[in-house]
């Protein structure tokens, strides 16, 4: 389709005229109030020297290391071809800015379509893996056309970061936070109204309640100065991402700026999260949609069984990292601020240089120890998924989930941290059924947060993806992971980087319907008697034979029926327990028990096969 061809590398000729033309010696001391104005960011493109650029360079997208291009493109491909024209007014700016600001010699996949699509005008919607190049697609267009490019971004610390790699490309952005001095507020302002900003960063709320911003962007739009705005992170859009965020859906630009296009981007987002942010945001009916594979081929994904012992499994994560990873950066995600710091303790105490970060530590604390991270004085981050948002590390090697993530979006987020590079890495998520209920609990039963039905059914059955996942040992987990984002995978494809694909065992995926009625007919029998442990035990002993049901599979079978709401547990405490126990949940029938009578409440269970059972028993 694409023809690659590399650019030439820019001669020190080359780069001296597009440095002298991005102006910004000034621009560097960021928001300090001593910066002369008269040196401050001369018009940055406006003097921009023509440069004799061969048009097949521009229109060369290459892909991003590792990850597989093609997939389902929502924008036809006719209708894409005039996105890869290189003879729009912009083109040979495009080829400078690309070359000469960003020292990048060609497109990825779908960047030059974005690029171009968001100039002409038109609403764009960008989903590309993480790592895979999506800031470029606002950034380079910010630099080729009149006016500011606003962006709406969800972290003041990916904010603050992505604005200071900018003015290090001594590229006029800005971002315009709640706790800002007014000196640097009137700064700011001045420098907006003077047209000169490319690129002005703030987050939702400010949109949503900031008055002061409103004004500026009010003024900035009468005067034609409002280039396009970028909704970055897109997916917390929506109710149904992983990470909604509500401000993201009260931003109502399209309606406070009508003319103004937009562009929104994510790594993440299922059809359903795709056509809620569309919706959400307004998006043109015909805006540009474009997606490339969420494969991650340098990816190797595997799920082990976690230990019950809390000691047993923080040594089974420093095994690992000792094994296979000396010396290696990494990331352990963990559920709690608690857990983060006990298991930081730990891998220290056994010579690993980790620390931990999570949201509740002070500000200053957590950029200290990212950058230390980034700066390999610490291998290894302990965190909650407060970590890991834009951060652009290249050479993560493992991403350890020691406790379930949320939802699988949220697991391929996270794991996609690994690997940026392009090169092998591994992704090891610990599974255990006490996490899942404990998970499940934390989320449906938060009382910091009390959901909606309507939101705790999403949240449940997001997780229940995730166990659902976990337990699979027959499917490979690509394709599951690219099954979720709508995408098909041939298994075979694979080439066993999966723990899965690598298996020798078999297994079977098993209708448990008619064990789960007579589980449940012991508990209508017993309402309030058992906990799940008592129950398993309960129907095992019931049960016999050689190909019967272990105990394990019980329990499994017990917690599915939790989630599917078949069976429903309710916490008392339990006077002859030490005081310090935590209280016991004891299982009732559930709110979808009559239709798992009814058989009309399907349950499947992944198991070793019926010769394998026989064999264990
Ligand atoms: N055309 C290109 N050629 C080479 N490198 C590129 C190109 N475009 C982007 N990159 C590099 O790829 C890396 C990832 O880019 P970027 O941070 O924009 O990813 P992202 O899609 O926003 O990822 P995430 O969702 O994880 O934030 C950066 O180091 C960037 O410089």
């Amino acid at each position: 389709m694409h023809v690659c061809m590399a650019l030439p590398p820019p001669s020190s000729e080359q780069i001296v005229r597009a440095l002298s033309f991005i102006s910004s010696t000034s621009f560097q001391r960021g928001m300090s109030l001593d910066v002369d104005d008269g040196l401050l960011w001369q018009s940055v493109l406006g003097n921009t020297p023509e440069d004799d650029w061969t048009e097949s360079a521009l229109s060369s997208p290459s892909s991003a290391p590792s990850m597989e291009t093609s997939a389902h493109t929502f924008t036809s491909t006719e209708e894409l071809v005039q996105f890869r024209r290189s003879d729009f007014s912009w083109t040979t700016r495009l080829g400078l800015v690309l070359r000469d600001v960003f020292g990048l010699r060609e497109f990825r996949k779908n960047q030059f379509e974005a690029i171009n699509a968001t100039l002409s005008g038109r609403d764009v919607f960008v989903l590309m893996p993480t790592g895979g190049g999506k800031s470029l697609c606002y950034q380079a267009p910010a630099l080729c056309g009149e006016g500011t490019t606003v962006v709406v971004s969800p972290l003041l610390s990916l904010i603050q970061d992505q604005v200071s790699s900018l003015q290090r490309l001594r590229i006029p952005a800005l971002f315009l936070i709640g706790s800002m001095t007014s000196e640097s507020r009137t700064f700011v302002t001045r420098e907006l109204s003077s047209g000169r900003v490319k690129l002005l960063y703030c987050t939702p709320e400010m949109i949503t309640s900031s008055s002061f911003l409103g004004e500026i962007l009010l003024s900035l739009y009468k005067r034609n100065l409002l280039a396009r705005f970028v909704i970055d992170e897109a997916h917390c859009v929506s109710q149904w991402g992983h990470d909604f965020r509500p401000d993201y859906k009260n931003l109502q630009l399209r309606s406070r700026f009508p003319s103004v296009p937009l562009l929104a981007l994510t790594a993440t987002a299922t059809k359903l999260v795709l056509s809620d942010v569309k919706t959400q945001l307004n998006l043109n009916l015909k805006a540009v949609t474009l997606t490339s594979s969420f494969n991650r081929t340098n990816l190797d994904y595997s799920v082990v069984a976690k230990p019950r012992r809390a000691a047993d499994s923080m040594q089974e994560v420093y095994n690992i990292i000792r094994q296979s990873f000396a010396g290696k950066s990494g990331i352990v995600y963990c559920l709690s601020k608690r857990e983060c710091e006990t298991l930081a303790e730990f891998l220290v105490k056994q010579r690993i240089s980790a620390a931990a970060y999570h949201a509740g530590m002070p500000s200053d604390e957590r950029s200290a120890i990212q950058s230390g991270w980034m700066a390999k004085r610490y291998q290894v981050i302990c965190a909650t998924i407060a970590f890991g948002m834009g951060i652009d590390m290249p050479d993560v090697r493992f991403v350890i989930h020691h406790t379930l993530p949320k939802s699988l979006e949220g697991y391929y987020q996270e794991t996609g941290r690994a690997g940026r590079d392009g090169l092998p890495s591994k992704c090891i998520l610990f599974y255990s059924l006490a996490d899942s209920n404990k998970l499940r609990s934390l989320m449906i039963n938060s009382p910091d947060q009390p959901l909606s039905p309507e939101q705790r059914e999403v949240a449940n059955s997001l997780l229940l993806q995730v166990v659902d996942f976990c337990e699979d040992r027959s499917a490979c987990r690509r394709s599951r992971i690219l099954a979720y984002f709508d995408q098909t995978f041939d298994a075979a494809e694979c080439q066993k980087t999966c723990d899965n694909c690598r298996s020798t065992e078999t297994f079977v995926t098993i209708d448990l319907t008619e064990v789960a009625v007579t589980v449940l007919s012991t508990v209508r029998a017993n309402p309030g008697k058992f906990t799940i442990i008592q129950l398993a035990s309960e129907v095992s002993k019931q049960q016999g034979g050689p190909s019967s049901i272990t105990r394990n599979e019980y329990e499994r079978l017990i917690c599915r029926m939790i989630f599917l709401d078949a069976l429903s547990e309710q916490t008392k405490s339990n006077f002859r327990r030490p005081s310090h126990a935590p209280p016991s949940s004891y299982l009732y029938s559930g709110p979808k028990a009559r239709l798992l009578e009814q058989k009309q409440l399907p349950i499947v269970l992944n198991m070793p096969s019926r010769s394998a059972r026989g064999r264990r028993s």
